[in-house]
């Protein structure tokens, strides 16, 4: 079994970025796409980034993230309908998906099925992958079978590998048996204090047939180097890595950083700026908390642009400032 298992070419995929960028939604997705029961499409964020040309086309993937109210499923669908339009450009699978996305994310998924039907690429993955995913999210079980079916006929190759996720229980926000997204999906998981204990959970020849291990919170992980690279290297393993590269100060965070050099692919993701809806790059801590590790949500973070990380940290520090010397004066 062992030698079987070294067959196999291992891969480490990172996703990097700021809180609420979806990194743990991309996390979910990159793995359910390899279980076979969602799709790796669209992801707005790096598609936008990586743009030369940042025109209609990757705004529409880029707001297919935030596709949760009817107003931006109208702009999603002007953007889309102004892509040939304006630009003269034929929208390809995957600008389909964006917004299949989009409808999906909004729940409007009648509305998603006759638009992925009456689409030219009716016979693609991608747009089936995408409204699969939407499917699984709104729990709609005869559209699910419907897509599962579809989907996985054309891409049957995606159906079936052995997928384990884990997380750190320093993050105890939804409870230790799931990763949970911001927006509340979530999937089980192995909750680990290290991941040098992950493998003892298996016997060896269970850990052989795992194809794929994905990694939330990857910063809480001192002994990540060391996991991934044996992992990929030497069990065969395609390993999925989704963390903070920075800390509220903007400090490298945990061995994030020192997994780069190993990696096949690395993603690095934004979201938006909570005061001006700009890219946003950096985390935020609004509370007074000087450890690196304090775990939290919106409650003590949000994501900022540079300029207003900067004018930020000056309004933190002045408050921080205050409050120790109303402290002394009490005292
Ligand atoms: N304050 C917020 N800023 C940005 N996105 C938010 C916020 N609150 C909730 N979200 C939602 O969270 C999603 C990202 O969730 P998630 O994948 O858990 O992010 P990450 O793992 O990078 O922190 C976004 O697509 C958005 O729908
Ligand atoms: C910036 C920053 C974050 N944390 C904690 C806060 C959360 O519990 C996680 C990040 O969660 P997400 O999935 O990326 O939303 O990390 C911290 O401990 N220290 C920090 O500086």
């Amino acid at each position: 079994m062992e030698a079987e298992s070294h067959q196999r070419s291992g891969e480490i995929h990172v996703i990097v970025g700021p809180m609420f960028a979806g990194k743990t939604t991309t996390l979910l997705r990159k793995v359910q796409s390899e279980r076979g029961d969602g799709s790796d499409i669209s992801d707005g964020h790096r598609l936008f980034d990586t743009s030369q040309n940042r025109n209609a086309i990757t705004w529409t993937a880029l707001i297919s993230g935030y596709g949760q109210n009817g107003k931006v499923v109208e702009i999603a669908r002007e953007y889309f309908s102004s892509v040939t339009r304006d630009y003269g450009i034929q929208p390809r699978a995957q600008h389909y998906a964006a917004l299949v996305d989009v409808l999906g994310s909004a729940g409007r998924l009648e509305e998603a099925y006759e638009f992925v039907s009456n689409s030219p690429y009716k016979e693609h993955s991608v747009i089936w992958g995408a409204f699969l995913w939407a499917c699984r999210i709104h729990g709609d079980r005869d559209l699910l079978k419907l897509a599962a079916k579809k989907y996985f006929k054309l891409e049957p190759e995606s159906a079936g590998k052995i997928v384990a996720i884990i997380k750190s229980i320093k993050d105890t926000r939804y409870g230790l048996d799931s990763i949970v997204t911001h927006d509340g999906v979530k999937l089980p998981c192995w909750p680990l204090k290290d991941l040098s204990s992950f493998k003892q959970k298996f016997t060896p020849e269970a850990y052989a047939k795992l194809d794929v291990i994905g990694i939330d919170e990857a910063q809480f992980f001192e002994d990540l180097y060391d996991f991934c690279s044996e992992a990929a290297d030497h069990d065969g393993k395609k390993v999925i890595v989704a963390g903070l590269d920075g800390d509220y100060l903007r400090r490298s965070f945990g061995s994030v950083l020192d997994i780069i050099p190993l990696a096949d692919s690395v993603t690095k993701l934004t979201a938006r700026c909570e005061l001006c809806g700009k890219r946003a790059f950096f985390t935020l801590r609004k509370t007074e908390e000087l450890q690196t590790e304090l775990i939290g949500g919106a409650d003590v973070y949000m994501p900022v642009c540079r300029q207003h990380y900067v004018g930020g940290q000056v309004a933190v520090e002045a408050a921080r400032v205050v409050l120790e010397s109303q402290v002394q004066c009490a005292s």
